[in-house]
């Protein structure tokens, strides 16, 4: 009875198989210390030599680690916290479904008091400016340190619960990809916490370091720093809010929980998605009044397609018949859900990337037009939005078959209107 709940092995392999997940796991903490390094510098120019590592002995320091611990801990107990509602997530392969506490927009609160107060009481949050490097380190190590429990954890489990993309064999391929769907310490779910709090918490809270930190050196904060600033927290307060939404992502409903988002969600998101930020505490930029209301309306925009576009899928797959999305034209489909095929996915066939897309353009632009390295997210938002588009049309077809071939017939475009 069970055999038929088994997760079965994974066939079709991504990121180049095994060597790319090798390569993944020494390429991304490189990346992002090639980055931070290179931002430090006074020409912040990617055609340089990169610049030298420091030393372990001064990127390794128990105190930023300590704070790292403590700042996952604060996480983990607001988490924990019998405060928000209690929902299921999909149904799983055995029938089965989770409970998740929503509780994230209260931790947001909880979070923003306790950092008030520790300002109020002398908290200096340049701190996080100036051991930047130290916490990106200690990042590492947790996300490396979490990856090897998770993947030791996932080879007990039962072979119900593993995850459908990481059940390779490959011990590699695995450990990045993750062996387990939904890794717990009774009831507490690791993946669906790290996903959301300490990284997106973390990115809006070093966000908020650079502008204090561009305040004491410079006397007040610039133009561009606050509109970074402001884009980036509306983009953290939207998920939060909508935390509910990330049940159905594919993160949580396919991916296991490895290296790969393990750190993607524990240094990659805090450290790299603030990497404008961090770029103008050291190299200001004069943004004229018109220029700054331009890239206002560009994120505006962009965020206007994101979130409608993302709210009438979710509308629409928690209640084809709400008078929200009633009017809009559906194909059925041989599961029994149907398509939307009108209003934003019948523009394109991912509205929600397009979206995304635009408002992480705004993001780079109050940083000039005189170095790439702010526009990294926007270089590396654009592979990897490509690349899970196509992960999830691959998937769409195996489960819409015919249905999704006619909705890619009435939807030529994937993200980009006439272009892709
Ligand atoms: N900032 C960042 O680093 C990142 C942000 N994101 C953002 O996260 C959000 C979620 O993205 P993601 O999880 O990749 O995918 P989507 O929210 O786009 O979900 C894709 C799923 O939507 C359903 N779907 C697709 N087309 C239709 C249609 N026409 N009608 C109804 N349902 C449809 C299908 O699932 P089903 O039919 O089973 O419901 C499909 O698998 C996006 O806004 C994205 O931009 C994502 C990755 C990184
Ligand atoms: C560089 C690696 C190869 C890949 C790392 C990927 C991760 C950094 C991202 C994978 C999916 C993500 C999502 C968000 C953040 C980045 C990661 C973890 C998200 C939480 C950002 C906020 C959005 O509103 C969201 C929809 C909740 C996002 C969900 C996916």
């Amino acid at each position: 009875m069970m055999d038929r709940y088994k997760i079965p092995r994974t066939k079709e392999l991504e990121f180049g198989g095994p060597l790319g997940a090798m390569i993944l796991i020494f390429l991304m903490p490189a990346t992002v210390f090639y980055l931070l390094l290179t931002c430090r510098t006074e020409q912040a120019s990617v055609l340089n030599f990169p610049p030298p590592l420091p030393p372990l002995s001064t990127l390794w320091s128990p105190h930023t680690f300590l704070l790292l611990l403590a700042w996952v801990g604060l996480q983990a107990a607001l988490y924990m916290l019998p405060m928000g509602k209690v929902t299921e997530g999909i149904v799983l392969r055995d029938k089965s479904r989770l409970q998740y506490r929503i509780n994230a927009f209260h931790a947001m609160g909880v979070t923003a008091l306790v950092v008030g107060a520790g300002l109020a009481a002398g908290l200096r949050l340049s701190y996080i400016y100036d051991h930047f490097l130290q916490l990106a380190f200690s990042a590492l190590l947790l996300a490396f340190g979490l990856s090897f429990l998770l993947y030791f954890k996932s080879l007990f489990a039962p072979e119900t619960t593993l995850a459908p993309g990481g059940n390779s064999g490959n011990p590699i391929y695995d450990f990045f990809m993750g062996h387990e769907l939904n890794p717990r310490i009774g009831s507490f779910d690791l993946k669906y916490f790290c996903e959301l709090r300490p990284g997106l918490l973390g990115w809006a809270l070093v966000n908020m370091a650079m502008l204090v930190k561009e305040t004491e050196l410079r006397g007040s904060p610039s133009l561009a720093m606050l509109l970074v600033n402001a884009f980036q927290l509306l983009y953290v307060v939207d998920a939060l809010w909508n935390e509910e939404a990330i049940l159905t992502t594919m993160d949580i409903v396919h991916d296991g929980f490895g290296f790969m988002l393990t750190f993607g969600d524990l240094a990659w998101v805090p450290f790299i998605y603030s990497l404008q930020a961090y770029f103008l505490v050291n190299h200001p930029q004069k943004l004229s009044l018109p220029m700054a209301a331009g890239i206002l309306l560009l994120n505006g925009l962009g965020y206007c397609i994101f979130r409608s576009a993302n709210s009438q899928k979710n509308t629409f797959r928690r209640n084809p018949n709400d008078p929200r999305v009633t009017g809009l034209k559906t194909i059925p489909t041989a599961t029994g859900r149907r398509l939307l095929v009108s209003g934003w996915w019948g523009f394109v066939r991912h509205p929600n990337y397009l979206g995304d897309l635009i408002m992480a353009l705004a993001w780079s632009l109050p940083c000039g037009l005189t170095h790439v390295l702010p526009y990294f997210y926007v270089f590396y938002f654009t592979v990897l939005l490509i690349h899970r588009e196509a992960r999830d049309e691959h998937q769409c077809l195996r489960k819409y078959g015919l249905a999704w071939q006619e909705y890619c017939q009435r939807v030529p475009y994937r993200i980009f209107p006439y272009l892709y």
